[in-house]
């Protein structure tokens, strides 16, 4: 797993670091010479790079030296002359670098700028790192639009500029890089809210060799998960197994306005891995249920005047819950009395339960004030899984609106912190995915955007309870174990999106290609096994 750090944490980072005797004008030494070479990869015969004021800036006049020296043909564009840089440490090197063999131009006019940009085969964004917060300032609004118009390729340092390193947020513009050389590890920032669409590749440059000793030192925002991470779940099907012992899943679900969602999630929960599921949903749609799923036993509940579960529902439904490996409850069901009163019953019971769509909303409704305030309500001995997109989330913690993958993070830890328990997991589903824990947050490799499509949230919870039953041994730590199922999601995405189109995605085609999802994640963990390049983390 490779660490991603909050700006905080990147700096206690650095003092640890410096604390060991390396200084930080050594770490900007390094920094601009695996920016050179990123920059280098390409093979350029004329670069520019854009420099800052700041100590980003100084990792491009690094760059620059180094570039130079390879006989590189280097332009250093900055806003004031190296003397008057403010930075120190920058202002040193780049007072070195104007005595090497670079051209510098100071302060140029916008037609100036986009000649430059336009001429150089690589453009270098030195201009702001974690350093950078607000709306962009003068000439930097000018230089960056500039820049992403005429670029024919960008290589950013450490963070695209204008995007804050710390929320991935862009107030009004920010570099589009086709790949970021990122500093001793990625920045959250990079990952979140619209961090993605700036970044391109990313490529972390370890600096210092004891580094990961050093880094274990400092709190991480989240962990990156590598296919390679993942691989003791990737073993084939031992011989001497039946669907008893391959775990089973009882999925509570469905409703008569909602039958596809429990059909759904049922498919996905045995295209898992799961070697017996059962639907237990209201009766008035289990007929329906039964001639969509031949193979699945369904299990007929008293229903409501609605066709959701009724007044009778939890003592039938707690009561089939209690023979399976995992209960998956919410897809399809409504909020309705009967469906509030299940998800309360299915929490009392000692079975490990995914809770997912409306049995959150359920959750929400039984909680005043935001669940984190009603610890009581959910915490449990068995594992608890919740698979909340952000408005779910945000229902939960009865907060404004969450809108990115730090503000998710930081929602789902409030429910963590509040149950205290290791096996209570909150899968945050976003465009990047939080696999939340108590000890650790992570971050499985994210599907394509075609996944943006309605039903695919149910294929989810269906594949995390297929896993978890297929792995009814486990004993943690939980936030892998879920970090699979996602991972799995993600690849169903990738194959689909290759087979049937990018925009012609819908959620049953994930199900369907589960089983190549798991033959991709065997491939990409080998892959990981034969090459894991110390210092390169591919971007989420
Ligand atoms: N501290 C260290 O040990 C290391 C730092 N490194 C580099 O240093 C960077 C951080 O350096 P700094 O803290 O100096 O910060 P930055 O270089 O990211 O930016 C700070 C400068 O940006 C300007 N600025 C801030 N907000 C702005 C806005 N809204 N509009 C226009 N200008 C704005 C400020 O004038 C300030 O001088 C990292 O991103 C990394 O690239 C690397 O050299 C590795 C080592
Ligand atoms: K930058």
């Amino acid at each position: 797993m490779k660490p991603i750090l909050s700006c905080e944490e990147v700096r206690r980072l650095e003092d640890c670091i410096e604390a060991e005797g390396t200084s930080k004008a050594t770490l900007m030494e390094l920094a601009g010479e695996f920016a050179a070479s990123v920059v280098a990869a390409s093979d350029p015969k004329r670069v520019l790079i854009l420099v800052g004021f700041g100590n980003n800036g100084g990792d491009g006049w690094v760059a620059a030296d180094i570039l130079a020296h390879k006989g590189i043909d280097v332009d250093v564009v900055s806003p004031v002359e190296p003397d008057e840089i403010p930075a120190a440490l920058a202002r040193h090197v780049a007072r070195r670098t104007a005595g090497r063999d670079v051209n510098i131009v100071i302060g140029p006019s916008r037609d100036e700028l986009a000649e430059l940009v336009s001429r150089a085969d690589v453009v270098v964004d030195a201009i702001l790192g974690t350093g950078f917060h607000g709306s962009l300032r003068s000439p930097f609004s000018i230089w960056i639009p500039t820049v992403n118009e005429l670029a024919a390729e960008v290589v950013a340092i450490d963070v695209p500029s204008g995007l804050d390193a710390e929320t991935g947020t862009v107030e009004e513009d920010a570099i589009r890089a086709a790949r970021t050389a990122t500093m001793l590890a990625p920045k959250i920032g990079l990952y979140s809210a619209d961090g993605p669409d700036y970044t391109g590749e990313i490529l972390c440059g370890g600096l210092y060799d004891r580094l990961d000793e050093v880094i274990d030192d400092v709190d991480h925002a989240a962990e990156m998960v590598e296919p390679i991470d993942l691989i003791d779940f990737l073993e084939p099907l031992p011989s001497n197994i039946d669907k008893y012992s391959r775990g089973s899943v009882l999925v509570v679900a469905g409703s008569s306005s909602y039958p596809g969602a429990a059909i759904m999630a049922a498919k996905a929960a045995a295209r898992a891995g799961a070697g017996y599921v059962a639907v237990a949903t209201p009766a008035t749609c289990a007929n329906l249920i039964r001639m969509a799923l031949p193979s699945v036993p369904v299990i007929d509940i008293p229903a409501d005047s609605r066709g959701a579960f009724g007044a009778a529902a939890r003592r039938a439904v707690c009561d089939a819950a209690k023979k399976f490996s995992c209960v998956l409850c919410g897809p399809g069901i409504t909020t309705a009395a009967g469906c509030i009163d299940v998800v309360s019953g299915l929490l009392k019971l000692d079975v490990p339960l995914v809770l997912d769509a409306d049995a959150l909303n359920c959750l929400s409704k039984l909680s005043i004030g935001g669940l984190d305030e009603t610890p009581e309500l959910y915490r449990r001995e068995a594992p608890l899984i919740l698979t909340p997109h952000y408005r779910e989330l945000s229902r939960l913690v009865d907060e404004e609106a969450v809108r990115d993958l730090g503000g998710a993070i930081e929602a789902a830890q409030r429910l963590l912190w509040a149950a205290g328990s290791d096996n209570f997991i909150v899968i945050a589903k976003g465009p990047v995915t939080a696999v939340a824990g108590v000890e650790k947050v992570l971050l499985p490799v994210s599907g394509p955007a075609s996944m943006a499509t309605a039903g695919t949230g149910d294929v989810l919870s269906g594949i995390v309870a297929g896993t978890v039953a297929l792995n009814h041994a486990y004993e943690g730590p939980w936030e892998l174990l879920c970090s699979y199922a996602v991972s799995l999601h993600s690849y169903t995405g990738f194959i689909a999106a290759d087979r049937y189109g990018e925009k012609s995605v819908i959620a049953t085609d994930l199900i369907d290609v589960i089983g190549d999802a798991m033959a991709l994640a065997s491939e990409e963990a080998l892959k990981g096994l034969e090459d894991v390049p110390a210092t390169t983390a591919k971007g989420a």
